[in-house]
């Protein structure tokens, strides 16, 4: 019998948090339809705050000091279109990671479940 419990994701994938959000950022930046919502944006700071948020999604540390997720796309008016073309990117990103699809799919729900605060608020 063995006492091995099943690794978080974060865990799992901790370690490559920063280097995923890296390339994610490339593609939304790479992205015409949402390139002009980044315009101006610290997007050193903007990863900081991305890569906190996903390593506490992830079952790690709450590192994470940035503003809740309304607050943060308010007034912006991001649609559903906006959001399935983000939701891609970060899909995109972790599968060039290598992460497995079961993992993949359980990350890809947790940000799902975001959706209603970002989107037209
Ligand atoms: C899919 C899930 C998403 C997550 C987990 C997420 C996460 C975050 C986080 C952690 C911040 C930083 C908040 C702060 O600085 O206090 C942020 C800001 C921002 N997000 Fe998102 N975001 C998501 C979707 C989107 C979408 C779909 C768009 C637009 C297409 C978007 C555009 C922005 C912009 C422009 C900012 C910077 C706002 C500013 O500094 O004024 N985000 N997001």
């Amino acid at each position: 019998m063995s006492y091995e419990s099943t690794p978080t994701l974060y865990e799992k994938y901790g370690a490559a948090i920063d280097r995923v959000v890296s390339l994610f950022y490339q593609k939304v930046l790479d992205d015409k339809d949402l390139q002009p919502f980044f315009l101006g944006v610290n997007m050193d700071r903007q990863k900081k705050h991305m890569s906190a948020f996903i390593t506490y999604a992830l079952g790690g540390p709450n590192n994470y000091n940035g503003k809740n997720m309304e607050a943060a796309h308010r007034k912006l008016k991001i649609t559903d279109h906006h959001f399935d073309a983000v939701s891609k990117h970060l899909s995109d990103s972790l599968e060039q990671f290598s992460v497995e699809d079961s993992d993949r799919m359980i990350i890809l729900s947790t940000i799902e479940r975001l959706r209603e605060a970002i989107v037209g608020v």
